[in-house]
């Protein structure tokens, strides 16, 4: 298992004595690890060390985005960081965890196994369990015609090249829960459509009213891609009729669906004592909800309402704690409480971007290699030992375009411009960056145009949103660009989920600049042309998931930057998290 720190995180506690010091000096835990590990074996008057190292441990799993620690796994786990440690024997560690004042209420600690939590992710899990469960557990949907089911089945999902998406979408109208699963341009959304106009239709038989939808996903980008694929599939592949019946829907992001509340980040007005009022839930990139998210939907969506989660369980995981989109589909159907629902035929990249994701995902680095060395129109592999060069010949033009459609105060063009490409790096900091690769592009830029760009907001600079602002509209990932007015003046124009916003600069707060992006960001979004700037063999960011949800962003053409080793390495390193929820959801009930 691989931790997915940021090597640039660590930190020392200049307070930390015994083990937690000989810990953080080597790496192996930061300053707040130890200062978690302090707090609460002072608060519960825990003298025994080897529990004050587990407790910063969790602390340590939990910021990469673990739920808890094995600690049967760890000291594998950090590898040769931890190797001259004095780490203590696996039988006393667990003896004394087991017998520690930190299990006992209020419970800070829960122990489950070798498994150690912190309360409040033991306590998601126990909840996601159990809702499944109890979903899993009531009599299946009510079919009112199944002779109009296989009509509509054969209406909507046609002949042999719609065989898989028609299975999983009959799967999905037979069960209250549903995990869709596939990778890139597998047809999920067709599915989704689909599967709604099947359900209404069925609703429509029944005599019952029609269904209320709700289309939602993690991130405001991601819920408009999901609105705009319903949309298109429905105006190319439904009749009037299904269209009508489905009415008009928005997607939204599920902060929005389950309604913010001023007073609570984590709290929010729908909850299991005031249900979200819809009977379809579609949740689309799944992959990137976080296991407290996951527990605060389920909460919200009514016993009897279909719930449909989608995604790709290849890609990186939610930035916050959890795997939960992995843990769902290995949990719920090993457990017996589902069918799966799984696409693997790629409708979309016929070619080599779909083989090399594919044996990304399969960890086939002759695979890779070879495809990409192959080349053809979508693939390109730089393997120069200096790619400055090649990479300002073939990212400068994009970035020069944006700049003259904004000079121009033409924002179709400028926004049209900033979708055809995007730089994708693993780290934020340090050589392989995003902060070094945006100061780069900016000296570019200055060399092309001797504009010396002195202020931090100039013409053509493309902006990511990397917070939530709900007053004015904007959402983590929207993207925009900085446009000349006729007058002089600079607007930011933001591509928003809820249409284009146009705002002066000084209200913006949570910005980054945009020519380069993080890997992890990229989550949700697609670029025309993605290049993936790969970092040095050695990085700990690079695994298998962060190389496939990297190449994936690409719709028409990938080119990757970097060295053999470093793409052999990728394929090594797996961005696995301890998480409980697919062993408790895998045994029988
Ligand atoms: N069975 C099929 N035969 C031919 N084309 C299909 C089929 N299913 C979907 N497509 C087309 O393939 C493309 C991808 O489909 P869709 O958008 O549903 O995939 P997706 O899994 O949602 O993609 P992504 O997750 O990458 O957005 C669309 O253009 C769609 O019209």
């Amino acid at each position: 298992m691989t931790a997915t720190v940021d090597e640039f995180d660590s930190a020392l506690a200049l307070a930390a004595t015994g083990v937690l010091r000989d810990f953080n000096t080597a790496g192996v835990i930061v300053a707040a690890d130890v200062h978690v590990a302090s707090r609460l074996t002072t608060m519960l008057a825990e003298s025994n060390e080897s529990v004050a190292l587990a407790c910063a441990l969790v602390a340590r799993a939990v910021r990469a985005g673990s739920v808890c620690l094995d600690l049967t796994e760890v000291r594998d786990e950090v590898g040769d960081d931890g190797a001259e440690l004095a780490w203590p024997a696996l039988d006393e560690w667990l003896a004394a965890v087991t017998a520690s004042p930190l299990l006992g209420a209020p419970h800070p600690l829960r122990l489950e196994g070798t498994r150690l939590y912190f309360d409040r992710y033991w306590r998601e899990e126990e909840q996601v369990d159990q809702i499944l469960r109890r979903r899993a557990g009531r009599p299946a949907p009510t079919i009112a015609s199944d002779r109009a089911l296989t009509a509509g089945l054969d209406r909507l999902f046609p002949g042999q090249d719609y065989i898989e998406q028609r299975t999983a979408a009959e799967t999905a109208a037979r069960q209250w829960t549903t995990v869709l699963t596939g990778g890139p341009g597998t047809g999920k959304t067709t599915t989704v459509a689909g599967l709604l106009a099947l359900l209404a239709e069925q609703a429509e038989l029944a005599g019952d009213r029609l269904p209320r939808i709700a289309l939602t996903a993690p991130t405001g980008k991601a819920a408009g891609r999901l609105e705009e694929a319903v949309r298109r599939e429905m105006a190319e592949r439904l009749t009037a009729e299904d269209r009508d019946r489905l009415g008009e829907f928005q997607a939204r992001t599920l902060h929005m669906l389950l309604g913010r509340r001023p007073d609570s980040s984590t709290r929010f007005r729908h909850d299991r004592d005031n249900r979200l009022p819809h009977d379809i839930v579609i949740v689309d990139e799944t992959s990137m909800v976080s296991l407290t998210m996951m527990a605060r939907l389920l909460d919200a969506v009514r016993p009897e309402a279909h719930l449909v989660l989608v995604g790709d369980p290849d890609q990186l995981a939610s930035i916050e704690a959890g795997a939960v989109l992995a843990d769902l589909v290995e949990g719920l159907v090993a457990g017996g409480h589902i069918e799966a629902a799984e696409l693997r035929t790629s409708h979309r990249f016929g070619g080599e971007i779909g083989k090399v994701a594919l044996a990304i995902r399969d960890g086939e680095p002759g695979v890779v290699l070879d495809v990409l060395r192959d080349g053809g129109d979508r693939v390109h592999f730089v393997e120069d030992d200096d790619p400055l060069e090649t990479l300002r010949t073939a990212i400068l033009p994009d970035v020069l375009a944006i700049r003259a459609a904004a000079e121009a105060g033409d924002t179709d063009a400028a926004l049209a411009a900033l979708d055809r490409h995007r730089l994708l790096c693993a780290h934020r900091e340090g050589p392989w960056g995003v902060s070094h690769w945006n100061r780069t592009v900016e000296r570019w830029i200055t060399e092309e145009t001797d504009d010396p760009l002195w202020d931090t907001w100039y013409v053509g600079r493309p902006v990511l949103v990397t917070a939530n602002d709900y007053a004015l509209g904007i959402y983590n990932g929207d993207v925009g660009v900085t446009i000349r007015r006729p007058d002089g003046s600079l607007r930011v124009c933001i591509d928003s989920s809820r249409g284009r916003l146009d705002l002066a600069p000084t209200r913006l707060g949570n910005i980054e600049t945009l020519h380069a992006m993080t890997i992890h960001k990229a989550q949700g979004s697609q670029a025309t042309e993605v290049t993936v700037l790969m970092p040095g063999e050695e990085s700990r960011l690079l695994t298998r998931e962060l190389f496939y949800t990297a190449v994936t962003r690409a719709q028409d053409r990938v080119r990757v930057v970097g060295t053999e080793a470093a793409i052999r390495s990728a394929l090594s390193r797996r961005a696995l998290r301890a998480t409980g929820l697919r062993q408790r959801l895998a045994e029988a009930p």
